[in-house]
């Protein structure tokens, strides 16, 4: 384990957390060598998605695409950040998982009436649309979420482990800052809001990712079979497992992946910007210290930008140079300058795996459309509960 002290992660007495954590989180977790070396967990949580698939699919044809990935990502993101695994672990289990990251997008996503409009009108609205007992059981169960995961690594006998992650890092630092007696004090709140910062950016955005890269080419059979056939004529027909060297030998398959992260961005609001100083944007003042909003889903679907930019093409992107590592400012899906996603290896790795699994080993469509139903593939809520999985 690396040790810090605050001088080594830049902590200065003026509460510059966010830059420390993000130092840590680099450090730690993102770093080229980490990500190769929890391939095996990726590979292995995949073979444990097929193998359920293949079960259900021959008792059961239709399955819910949504909670399916939402455990996958869930026990990916839990085994590789927090070391915790779900098919093993006493407080959490694969389905709650994927409720969680549900419940965790519900936080992020409701807004309150009393936000808008302060005072008594506001606060009996969001009583009467129950807003506020819905965000208290999703706070509490968050809370649940994130003390249970601390506990874990408070434990003393995980203390003596050889490996360790990024909680205990953490952990780590507040036991030498105590020593050292430090003016800045790493927090038990700083150790939670990691955990649930990073379970939230990494679950939700590649779980999101995957859910709209298979209705998208549900919804267009011609790139549908084009990428089938690509990694079917490439890999050969008698696979037992995918693993990650797979990915390297396909080419159309990871132009299909930026097409989605072009019309999808997970974060369609990258995270909140300020002004240093004043500024002329487009003949418009704006003074220092304004709250500045980048609307990456626009952007990536500006016609001054893009040909047909609704259409679903991957083929816009053969011999382009444009890519999403953030200096192409017309596709910013991972955000771009300082506060970029230091996730996007790991994002790109967990997304291009899954779905090549579910591509190579099924055929994916909807299910006999019953009367009632709602119009399908309208946005991804209607569209997950009704995907199929048709072979194997
Ligand atoms: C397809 C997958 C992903 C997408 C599309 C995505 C996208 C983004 C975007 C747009 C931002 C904000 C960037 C900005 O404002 O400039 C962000 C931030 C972040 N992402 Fe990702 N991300 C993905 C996967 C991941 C994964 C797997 C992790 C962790 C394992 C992760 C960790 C983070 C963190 C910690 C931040 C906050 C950085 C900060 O506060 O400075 N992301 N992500």
């Amino acid at each position: 384990m690396i040790s810090y002290n605050c001088k080594d992660v830049g902590f200065t007495p003026y509460g510059e957390e966010w830059k420390a954590l993000r130092k840590i989180s680099v450090v730690e977790l993102f770093n080229a060598k980490k990500i190769q070396s929890l391939t095996y967990i990726r590979e292995e949580e995949n073979d444990l998605l097929v193998k359920k698939l293949m079960e259900s699919a021959s008792s059961r044809p239709t399955v819910n695409l949504k909670k399916t990935l939402y455990t996958l990502v869930g026990s990916i993101v839990c085994r590789i950040e927090f070391g915790i695994n779900l098919h093993e672990c006493e407080f959490m289990d694969e389905d709650r998982i994927a409720d969680l990251a549900d419940i965790l997008k519900l936080m992020e996503n409701t807004n309150l009436f009393s936000d808008f409009f302060p005072g008594r009108i506001g606060r009996f609205v969001d009583w009467f649309l129950g807003q506020n007992k819905r965000l208290e059981n999703a706070f509490s169960e968050h809370n649940t979420f994130t003390n249970n995961i601390l506990d874990d690594h408070l434990k003393p006998e995980r203390r003596i482990q050889e490996s360790s992650d990024i909680i205990d890092v953490m952990i780590d630092m507040m036991s030498k800052q105590d020593e050292d007696g430090d003016s800045f004090k790493l927090t038990t709140n700083n150790v939670k809001g990691m955990i649930s910062g990073l379970f939230i950016a990494g679950a939700n955005t590649s779980g999101v990712t995957m859910i709209w890269a298979i209705t998208e080419l549900i919804r267009n059979p011609r790139v549908m079979k084009k990428v089938q056939d690509e990694i079917r004529t490439t890999l050969g027909d008698k696979k037992e497992r995918i693993t990650e060297q797979d990915l390297t030998k396909l080419h159309y398959f990871k132009l299909m992946v930026k097409e989605i992260l072009r019309l999808h961005p997970a974060a369609p609001v990258l995270l909140p910007r300020e002004t240093m100083s004043h500024v002329k944007i487009q003949g418009y003042d704006v003074p220092a210290k304004t709250q500045i909003l980048i609307n990456a889903y626009a952007i990536a679907r500006d016609p001054k930008h893009w040909k047909n930019p609704d259409e679903f093409n991957p083929e816009r992107f053969e011999d382009s140079s444009i890519d999403y590592k953030g200096l192409n400012f017309e596709f910013i899906p991972f955000g771009s300058g300082r506060r970029i996603c230091p996730g996007i290896a790991m994002g790109i790795a967990i997304v291009e795996l899954g779905l090549l699994n579910l591509l190579y080993f099924f055929d994916w469509g909807l299910p006999e459309k019953e009367e009632g139903d709602e119009e399908i593939i309208t946005g991804n809520e209607v569209a997950l509960d009704l995907v199929q999985v048709l072979r194997h």
